[in-house]
């Protein structure tokens, strides 16, 4: 199965467009895994089994293992939702970008090593830096366009040629860069307006639209933007709002994560 039909099957299966991100940082992490040696991947274990059944895709940030030397965490988390929860997704958070030889290392990296269905990448480059990740027919590759952060637009709201730069992203991935249907674009959610011109300029690609939650995006207003004519369309990515969800009275914290991921992901359904 390829990336994207996991995906819509995923949409089906947990009728949802809720992207569980696992950004997993140590500082906030609940007092029984301080101090652990394996807190992290503890953390994002207890994370998965508590969203899986209302997410469509989960997508660990690379940086939070990284830093702190715990790739195999990583890997160990990954392989574990592929063997728990084979139906969801897994999207290596990376944004690579670099010349052909060493974006095939970083390929191999994310597709081999972590066992990711998809990854993050960065344009900047040009094709030629985008075309080793797409050399895997069957995996996802997930292109920045209209980033969340309020510096994106230094760059991607340039005018070239009569229109901003994001949108000449969007319109050579869809036009040249996806011959073999696997990529999707990364659009912010704190951006509606954007969504809505990269939904136009892409048809029914799938959008990976982080900035819901912490980031304050609007949940309807992103839904109503970027669903496509049969109600999907979108992977809505929530990280911190769900891992370090507030417990309330009798709650564990993976209570509270699985009451705020459910409720994210009932809240999307509504405007679909
Ligand atoms: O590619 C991403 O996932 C991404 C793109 C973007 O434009 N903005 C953005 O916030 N992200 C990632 O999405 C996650 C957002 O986390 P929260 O703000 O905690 O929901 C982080 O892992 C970011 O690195």
């Amino acid at each position: 199965m390829t990336f994207i039909q996991q995906l819509q099957a995923a949409w089906q299966s947990n009728q949802s467009l809720l992207c569980v991100g696992l950004d997993p940082d140590i500082q906030r992490f609940p007092a029984e895994l301080q101090g652990q040696p394996d807190a992290i991947y503890q953390f994002c274990k207890a994370m998965v089994d508590a969203t899986a059944a209302v997410a469509c895709s989960f997508k660990p940030q690379i940086a939070y293992f990284a830093a702190l030397r715990a790739e195999d965490q990583l890997e160990a988390i990954c392989r574990y939702i592929k063997q728990q929860y084979p139906h969801i997704p897994v999207i290596l958070d990376a944004k690579r970008g670099d010349i052909g030889a060493t974006a095939e290392q970083y390929a191999r990296e994310a597709y081999e090593r972590y066992g990711a269905d998809a990854v993050t990448v960065n344009p900047y480059m040009g094709f030629d830096s985008v075309q080793p990740y797409m050399e895997w027919k069957d995996k996802g590759v997930i292109i920045l366009c209209r980033t969340s952060n309020a510096g994106g637009s230094d760059l991607q709201f340039l005018d070239v040629g009569g229109k901003p730069l994001y949108q000449h992203v969007a319109q050579l991935v869809a036009e040249k860069w996806n011959a073999n249907g696997q990529a999707a674009l990364v659009v912010g959610a704190t951006f509606p307006n954007e969504i809505a011109a990269v939904r136009d300029i892409t048809g029914d690609m799938p959008l990976l639209i982080p900035g819901i939650g912490a980031q304050g995006g609007d949940i309807e207003a992103t839904v109503r933007a970027g669903r496509t004519a049969n109600g999907t369309g979108m992977m809505i990515n929530s990280s911190r709002a769900i891992l370090y969800a507030r417990a309330e009275a009798g709650e564990s914290y993976t209570d509270a994560a699985r009451r705020v991921a459910t409720q994210t992901r009932d809240a999307i359904n509504q405007f679909r």
